[in-house]
């Protein structure tokens, strides 16, 4: 069974000196799927993905940890072959051109040359930088040397892929670009773990969520089911306000108006209580202009998982 999931972690622990940075973090990242870690800074999600990553050794007394079915504490060079990592900071070599680049990771992951050559141009027109193919890195922008690097996780095809903040950098098409590449390597079988801050993109990118929390973790959850059963406010503009208030009071809906914004706040409700009251508010006759949940339902979990260290 445990073959059949990209990464097992059962209580992995992880002190620096005193501090104990990883008290116990369990994670499942299935093949074929992108699951999302999510937690506050300091949370321990670096140090957690540099673990899986072979780079950092987990304490003895970590349960079980094992990537792409091998254990890292017993056989970390066999996972070490089998997955890609992308970290958030990454050196590059300036003198090399991104092609001299991807060649350099290519045989140090021991790609056959005769290989190395197509699966190369095929990634640079993957991360749309064919044009910089025989540039110097330095030349590079902050966004293009992470696509770079996005390409240098990829160029020896690991079943498991971890990326830790792959979109900090990024402009919104290559963030577009970045997932939909996620979502076409998880089709392809691949399992995915990225990180990110930038939640409302999570929710589009990821299938699971993983939270974090001062080391350990707070939950993981399928996304879609977590989207389904999540209570939140939805921001509803109309034509008429006075109409939606009245048509909102009939049907016992609590709403306030919205503060700063056009537009009434009404809730909590889920996304089926939402769908239906859009229904019954277009019955009623009334005008809707825009209809939309505050926030991310990422976000709002994330906050109260948060709040009390404010
Ligand atoms: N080499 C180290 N020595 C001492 N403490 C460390 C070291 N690396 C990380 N830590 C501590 O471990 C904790 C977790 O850090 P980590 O970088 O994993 O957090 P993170 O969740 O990735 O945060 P962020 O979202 O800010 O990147 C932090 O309190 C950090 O100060």
């Amino acid at each position: 069974m445990d073959q059949d999931v990209g990464v097992l972690a059962r209580g992995v622990t992880r002190s620096f000196g005193r501090f104990q940075a990883l008290r116990g973090m369990d994670l499942t990242v299935p093949y074929g799927e992108v699951t999302a870690l999510v937690g506050a800074n300091g949370a321990g999600k670096t140090t957690l993905m540099l673990v899986l990553a072979t780079l950092l050794a987990p304490d003895p007394g970590t349960a079980e940890v094992k990537v792409a079915g091998y254990d890292l504490r017993t056989h970390s060079a066999l996972a070490r072959a089998s997955l890609g990592w992308m970290p958030d900071t990454f050196g590059v070599y300036d003198r090399l051109t991104a092609v001299e680049y991807l060649e350099f990771f290519a045989a140090a992951y021991r790609v056959p040359r005769a290989d190395a050559a197509t699966r190369i141009a095929e990634l640079l027109e993957r991360v749309h930088l064919v044009e910089f193919a025989r540039q110097p890195v330095h030349v590079l922008s902050r966004g293009q040397k992470q696509r770079l690097g996005l390409a240098r996780a990829l160029v020896h095809r690991p079943k498991v892929l971890l990326l830790d903040e792959p979109a900090s950098g990024l402009d919104p098409r290559s963030r577009v670009e970045l997932r939909d590449l996620l979502r076409g390597l998880a089709a392809e079988g691949c399992a995915v773990l990225v990180s990110s801050h930038i939640l409302n993109e999570l929710e589009e990118i990821a299938d699971r969520v993983v939270l974090v929390d001062q080391g350990r973790t707070a939950g993981e959850h399928d996304l879609a089911t977590l989207l389904a059963s999540a209570s939140g406010i939805w921001r509803i503009r109309a034509l008429d306000e006075d109409a939606l208030g009245v048509a909102l009071d009939r049907r016992s809906v609590p709403h306030r108006i919205a503060s700063g914004t056009p537009g009434v706040d009404a809730g909590p409700l889920t996304e089926q209580e939402a769908a239906s009251l859009l229904t019954d508010l277009v019955g009623d006759g009334v005008r809707i202009v825009s209809y939309a949940p505050v926030g991310g339902v990422l976000e709002s979990v994330y906050l109260a998982m948060t709040e009390d260290r404010r």
